[in-house]
């Protein structure tokens, strides 16, 4: 097996618990996961099971309580500058234009103003934006500022994408385009992906592996499916294929408990 672009080993994440002083939490436990050089991992379990906490870890965002995280083989230390980290919210800047947003990395990263802009109008016609790049924020809807936020995390050409339920905000119509686009790219460049969702039909219709997470606490792996439909997939089409339908019953008969044991979890909280 080549080196893991991306391994989580063994982390264990414990936070002060707001039940009292002295308590605590213990979200995710001995969980491992590793993403091959140009894998796309989907993550897939219960709400509030610690999907975006072992994200954050593998980020460099948060050190874990126990256990490692290698990036091409090297201990993590601090932020992981190989990822580009697309959030779950709204991430971009709202006092700049869109080509301001998403030349910021590069900006912050020291690259000459004019090679940066070069760049940026690029990737806004990239994902769909030319045209667009004076527009701020508040002057474009979600799905545009979602493509906004890719072109933002993807002008650095990280080795690592973490993705956190970037899509989970939009419309079908419009979620299922980005869904394409992304694929799209991916294919072009096929960089490491770990990417989290509620949704296991996006998880399939993504991903080269779908990880499923038991509901918390002391969150961990409890299944690993390889997707085995052939690519370039259209994600609307590819769910009528018998394939996708034979990976959902087999994944959500191991999710299906997890998730009713985490909507427990959530009327009792
Ligand atoms: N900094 C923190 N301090 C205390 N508890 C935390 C902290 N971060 C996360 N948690 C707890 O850890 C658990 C996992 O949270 P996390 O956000 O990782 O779940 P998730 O699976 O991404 O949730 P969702 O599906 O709702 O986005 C939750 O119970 C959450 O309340």
């Amino acid at each position: 097996m080549p080196e893991a672009a991306l391994l989580l080993d063994n982390i264990t994440c414990t936070f002060a618990s707001n039940e009292g002083a002295g308590k605590s939490y213990t979200a995710v436990k001995e969980a491992t996961i590793a993403i091959a050089p140009g894998e796309f991992v989907s993550v897939v379990g219960p709400t509030g099971c610690g999907k975006s906490t072992l994200l954050n870890v593998g980020a460099g965002l948060l050190s874990p309580s126990s256990g490692q995280v290698k990036v091409f083989g090297e201990t993590l230390k601090g932020v992981n500058h190989r990822a580009g980290y697309m959030f779950q919210g709204e991430a971009l800047m709202p006092w700049r234009s869109a080509l301001s947003n998403v030349t910021a990395g590069l900006e912050f990263a020291g690259v000459p103003a004019d090679q940066a802009r070069a760049q940026g109008l690029d990737w806004l016609k990239r994902v769909g934006l030319g045209g667009f790049e004076n527009r701020y924020p508040h002057q474009m809807s979600g799905g545009m500022r979602k493509r906004a936020m890719l072109a933002q995390t993807l002008i650095r050409d990280p080795d690592i994408i973490l993705m956190d339920e970037p899509f989970s905000a939009l419309d079908i119509q419009t979620r299922q385009l980005m869904e394409n686009e992304v694929l799209d790219l991916w294919m072009a460049k096929r960089k490491a992906v770990l990417f989290i969702t509620h949704d296991l039909d996006e998880a399939i219709a993504m991903s080269d592996r779908v990880v499923v997470l038991s509901a918390g606490p002391a969150t961990h792996p409890i299944g690993e499916f390889t997707i085995d439909i052939p690519r370039p997939r259209d994600v609307a089409e590819v769910r009528t294929n018998p394939r996708f339908i034979d990976l959902h019953q087999a994944i959500w008969s191991v999710l299906r408990d997890e998730v009713l044991k985490g909507y427990a979890q959530q009327k009792r909280a």
